[in-house]
């Protein structure tokens, strides 16, 4: 333990790669962001307990009455520059080493390194992300694959970068301020803009943000000061830094224009994202009477309240000249299966081509493989940068129909694959892997998100039945668990399985359902137990 700052602790293992990033200068700017924001971070975290209370009790969701006069105003966002403009394909993907060069080499216009829920926490997965985005900026990355000598290096022409830093709600605990653990997304966004705001700058680019799971207005505004604040203390010319945001909670669904306007002089827009929606509205509705969902599978992005969601983000952006961007579709390559391949693209195309032709800006992928499919779409469709001309003045959304409860059926096979893809998701990234493929699917922590919330609400709500009539109960949870989890022990075989962590990440699923207290995200609890692992595919070589 290293004390740097008379009030700044480094918690975490110390060498070469540390030394690279957190470098006292840089010590000291995040001991700065921690001292005049955590606080206010704070205030608004217990800010959303006390609005969860509200909805428990009975309270409805609305758009505010506070800001009405916002939402009436006749204000834009500022221009965007230009490598903002066409942002009609976008791979996301985690901050390893090898991923990064694949991201920035795949022909997507912008590359979203994922800080966040596409990547475990791992002190060793966090600093080398930044010196892998150091290194991508500069353009000196590159990555030597050991099993078989491969070398990855940069393309001439690479995606614009942009990165997702960690929410309001999770911690970096291995620095430590006055003793207290700082925010990690104050870590993520500090580190990545003291070492490349300026750089980004001068190479004609800049340092560009998602800002994941916001839930009020409020936290748009912390994200503005705290925006002003880093380039002011770093003498980077305000609004340099741009900020395209997550709708992705379904209290921010009410107040997408607040959020564009708080950030304005930042904005780049919003996008749809569309998992942690669906986990959201679970979430902060579980307790309301008339709410229960059906079975993932049967809530897609043609459910009324999807809809509803992504054509009032894309009205609201244009609207204000922002773009709207849509979101991920989870199918991925199928090695070895044609067939099977060709309908999990033609997947892709379907929600692409609706995006599309609804008029978002752009989209997201999860693989390399399927950026030709999207751009496909959107070549053919939007013939221009981008259509915030096409400004939907058409569209026509109520707070009643931002919350439709989607129809359909509770299944036992429902049950059974939140159980399982919900522990081998938190198995993969208690192994340090926040993306994983499951099932020929993407997930990310979003998807372990959704699995145990649903099976949590349906163990509490009168309505959680099968179709067949039986009550799901903490007591047939456990027996699907107990019977899903012998199955993988088949699938993976008992050496895979027993050094897996399919076993803790069991004991975490059952803590997450069977508690009746719920707990606000999965991340939380399981970051205590995420040991250090190291991924040699995150590191330099
Ligand atoms: C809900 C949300 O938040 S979505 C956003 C967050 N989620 C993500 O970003 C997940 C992105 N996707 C991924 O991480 C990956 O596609 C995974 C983990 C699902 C699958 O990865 P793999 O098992 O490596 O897939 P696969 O074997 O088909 O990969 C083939 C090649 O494509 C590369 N690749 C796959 N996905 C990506 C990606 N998103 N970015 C860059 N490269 C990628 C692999 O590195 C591999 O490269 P190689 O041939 O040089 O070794
Ligand atoms: O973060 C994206 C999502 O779909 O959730």
């Amino acid at each position: 333990m290293t004390q740097l700052t008379t009030s700044l602790e480094i918690k975490g293992l110390q060498d070469e790669a540390t030394e690279r990033v957190l470098t006292p200068e840089a010590l000291q700017f995040l001991e700065g962001l921690h001292r005049t924001f955590n606080e206010r971070r704070k205030e608004l975290l217990k800010a959303r307990e006390e609005r969860q209370q509200q909805l428990d009790a009975g309270g409805k969701l609305d758009f505010l009455e506070e800001t009405k006069a916002i939402r009436e105003g006749d204000w834009t966002v500022a221009e965007l520059p230009k490598d903002l403009q066409d942002r009609r394909v976008e791979i996301t993907g985690p901050v390893d080493r090898k991923m990064v060069i694949n991201a920035l080499n795949s022909g997507a216009k912008l590359f979203m390194a994922c800080f966040e829920d596409a990547t475990a926490p791992t002190w060793h997965n966090m600093i080398h992300g930044q010196i892998n985005m150091y290194d991508a900026i500069r353009k000196t990355i590159s990555f030597t694959q050991s099993e078989t000598g491969k070398t990855y290096q940069l393309n001439e022409e690479v995606a614009v970068l942009q990165i997702r830093p960690r929410g309001w709600h999770l911690l970096e605990k291995h620095v430590e301020v006055d003793g207290e653990p700082m925010s990690g997304g104050l870590f993520d966004f500090g580190l990545y803009f003291f070492h490349n705001a300026k750089e980004l700058l001068a190479r004609g680019s800049g340092p560009y943000f998602y800002l994941p799971k916001l839930e009020h207005y409020l936290e748009a505004r912390l994200w503005n000061d705290v925006f002003r604040y880093a380039q002011e203390t770093l003498g980077v010319p305000q609004g340099s830094i741009r900020a395209t945001v997550l709708i992705e909670t379904i209290p921010a669904a009410f107040q997408m224009d607040e959020i564009l306007y708080e950030l304005r002089e930042h904005s780049a827009g919003l996008n749809c994202g569309r998992w942690d929606y669906i986990f959201s509205y679970i979430k902060r509705l579980r307790n309301q009477p008339d709410v229960i969902l059906p079975d993932r599978s049967q809530v897609t992005m043609t459910s009324p309240f999807m809809r509803a969601y992504t054509l009032l983000a894309i009205k609201t952006c244009h609207k204000r000249n922002a773009p709207a961007m849509g979101g991920m579709a989870a199918q991925i390559p199928i090695k070895g299966d044609e067939e099977a391949n060709a309908a999990a693209f033609d997947k892709v195309r379907e929600d692409k081509r609706r995006e599309v032709t609804d008029g978002h800006d752009g989209t997201w992928v999860a693989h390399p493989a399927l950026v030709a499919v999207a751009l496909e779409e959107f070549n053919e469709y939007m013939t221009e940068p981008n259509q915030i001309a096409r400004k939907r003045d058409d569209v026509e959304v109520t707070a009643e129909g931002l919350v439709e409860v989607p129809t359909g059926s509770i299944t036992e096979n429902g049950l059974r694959v939140n159980c399982s893809v919900g522990v081998q998701y938190i198995a993969s990234w208690l192994r340090g892997n926040g993306a994983a493929p499951i099932n020929h699917l993407m997930e990310d922590a979003a998807t372990a998100e959704i699995s145990r919330t649903q099976v949590w609400q349906w163990i509490r709500h009168p309505e959680g039945k099968l179709e067949d009539g039986r009550k799901i109960t903490g007591e047939l949870v456990d027996q699907v668990l107990e019977e899903e989890l012998q199955k993988l022990q088949q699938q993976f075989g008992k050496d895979v399985y027993d050094t897996g962590r399919f076993e803790e990440a069991a004991g975490l699923f059952r803590r997450l359902v069977l508690n009746d207290d719920f707990i606000e995200f999965l991340t939380v609890p399981g970051y205590d137990q995420l040991e250090e692992v190291t991924d040699h595919e995150s590191t330099e070589s």
